[in-house]
């Protein structure tokens, strides 16, 4: 194993940076470009020790002084020696100081490396691993909390003990199988169906916090729509705490998409703010007009903004009927002016009708409210494990397509060793999402979207 070195504090100017080297030849490569202020050698440093010293090139003149932290095998991060330099935060003196260590021989460290080391060194599972790139990329307290409980091996207890239930089946089914003729109990089809549909039940609702974990994650994608003039416009920029759209009072001001990101609570909106729905003689916003359309039809969320100072208007029952079932919440704008639109007509077709007046930001709270119910009141308990990304969700997938297809295989008295065949797949499958049989290629791509230095 080579030992490798990278600076794993951001790449930018601050007040510490910190160039961490793990490998055999950790602590040969420190002691190279590290002379200790106490004159003790390095080698004969402890675990979980540090000593203060000064950084040398190869001249032998000062670079910097630095905190020299050691970590003695198997008791690091990587599960390998390691050695952190806590240099003064500069980019040019942090990355001289890698180069120093380059130069004593160290190797620079691929991206996600360290933690592909943990990994193989067996401190992490690799949906463990998976939840460090989680832990740094969260963006809220809800996305930390997932990532933790990943970090703790939520992820893998679930999965494993559905492994588990599959290794008892196979097990029974290979004593079947392979011993026909001497007295094992039989495996009766009708209990074996059963204990395969509650296994595909119990993976089906670990695939479906995937969702929950990718609205946290990705923000919803989210389409401000409704005809001309009813503040569409004026709720974009209430949303987003700016002037992002153009408001007017004439008809027909929004044609081009406005997009922006707004935080709401724990939710994250992908909003886009589109051309009030109308047929229109002019070719240009009869076009934004047809974008609007298509992003009703992509949208995860639709905000349908009605105006409360009139009553319903064709192109609004349009608009509801467009809708249909879909996640949507009807909004009636411009409360401060009057109510000619009675509610009653809009809670047939929502689930949620927010009187607000984008104008004062009166409402603006029923509205949060109304959208953390619509997403999170049925969100999983992170606790429990929540499925982090595609990859993961992708083998849970698969393992139930196997299952599937065994239970179908059951049920038309096709021969147990077929059976076994696609349990097989199915446990297999579920290995390769926690690591404990993941080829070279899967490990790969899953430190490849790593950031250097983690
Ligand atoms: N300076 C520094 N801070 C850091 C890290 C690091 O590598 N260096 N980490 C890196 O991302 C995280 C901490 N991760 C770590 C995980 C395990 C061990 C460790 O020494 N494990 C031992 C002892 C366990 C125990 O005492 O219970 C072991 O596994 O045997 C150290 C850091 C966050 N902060
Ligand atoms: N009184 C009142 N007026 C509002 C409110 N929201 C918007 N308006 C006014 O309604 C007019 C239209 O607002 P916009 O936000 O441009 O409406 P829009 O739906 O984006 O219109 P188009 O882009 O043309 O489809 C402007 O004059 C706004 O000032 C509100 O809550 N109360
Ligand atoms: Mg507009």
């Amino acid at each position: 194993m080579s030992t490798i070195a990278a600076i794993s504090t951001p790449n930018a100017v601050g007040g510490i940076a910190v160039i961490r080297v793990s490998g055999p030849d950790a602590l040969t490569v420190a002691a190279r470009v590290f002379t200790p202020a106490n004159g003790k050698p390095v080698s004969g440093m402890a675990g979980y020790t540090c000593a203060y010293g000064t950084v040398l090139d190869q001249d032998g003149n000062p670079v910097d002084d630095v905190v020299l932290t050691v970590f003695r095998a198997p008791h690091s991060y990587t599960g390998e020696d390691t050695a952190e330099l806590s240099c003064h935060g500069g980019l040019f003196l942090s990355r001289q100081v890698l180069r120093l260590c380059f130069a004593a021989g160290a190797e620079p460290a691929q991206p996600g490396e360290f933690t592909k080391r943990a990994f193989l060194a067996g401190k992490l599972s690799l949906t463990q691993a998976e939840s460090v790139m989680d832990l740094i990329s969260a963006q809220g307290d809800a996305q930390l909390r997932c990532a933790r409980s990943l970090r703790e091996g939520a992820v893998f207890r679930r999965i494993h003990s559905c492994t588990d239930q599959l290794v008892v089946l196979l097990s029974d089914l290979a004593a079947w199988v392979d011993y026909p003729e001497e007295d094992i109990p039989s495996v009766e089809p009708d209990a074996l169906d059963a204990s395969l549909t509650a296994l595909h039940a119990d993976l089906s609702a670990i695939a479906s916090t995937y969702d929950y974990g990718r609205i946290l994650r990705e923000g919803i994608n989210t389409v401000i729509v409704g005809r001309p003039n009813v503040g569409k416009s004026t709720l974009m920029n209430r949303l987003s705490g700016f002037e992002r759209s153009i408001v007017t009072d004439i008809a027909g001001t929004t044609r081009d998409v406005v997009e922006e990101s707004v935080r709401l609570g724990d939710l994250t909106l992908r909003l886009s703010d589109t051309a009030g729905l109308r047929d229109t003689p002019d070719r240009i916003e009869q076009l934004g007009v047809e974008i609007a359309y298509r992003r009703l039809e992509e949208a995860e969320l639709i905000l349908a903004v009605f105006d409360s100072t009139a009553p319903l208007l064709p192109q609004d029952r349009e608009l509801i009927s467009r809708i249909g079932k879909r996640r949507a919440v009807a909004i009636c704008n411009k409360s401060d002016a009057g109510s000619s639109l009675t509610p009653d007509e809009l809670s047939a077709h929502f689930a949620y009708v927010i009187p607000i007046s984008a104008k004062t930001g009166e409402g603006m709270e029923q509205l949060s409210s109304a959208l953390h119910a619509l997403f999170l009141s049925d969100a999983p308990d992170p606790q429990a494990g929540v499925l982090s990304n595609e990859r993961q969700k992708l083998c849970v997938e698969r393992a139930m397509e196997h299952i599937s297809a065994a239970i179908a295989a059951v049920r038309s008295g096709e021969p147990l060793d077929c059976v076994t065949v696609l349990l097989d797949d199915a446990a297999n499958t579920l290995l390769e999402l926690t690591g404990e049989r993941a080829t070279e290629a899967v490990v790969e791509q899953v430190f490849a979207r790593f950031c250097v230095g983690k």
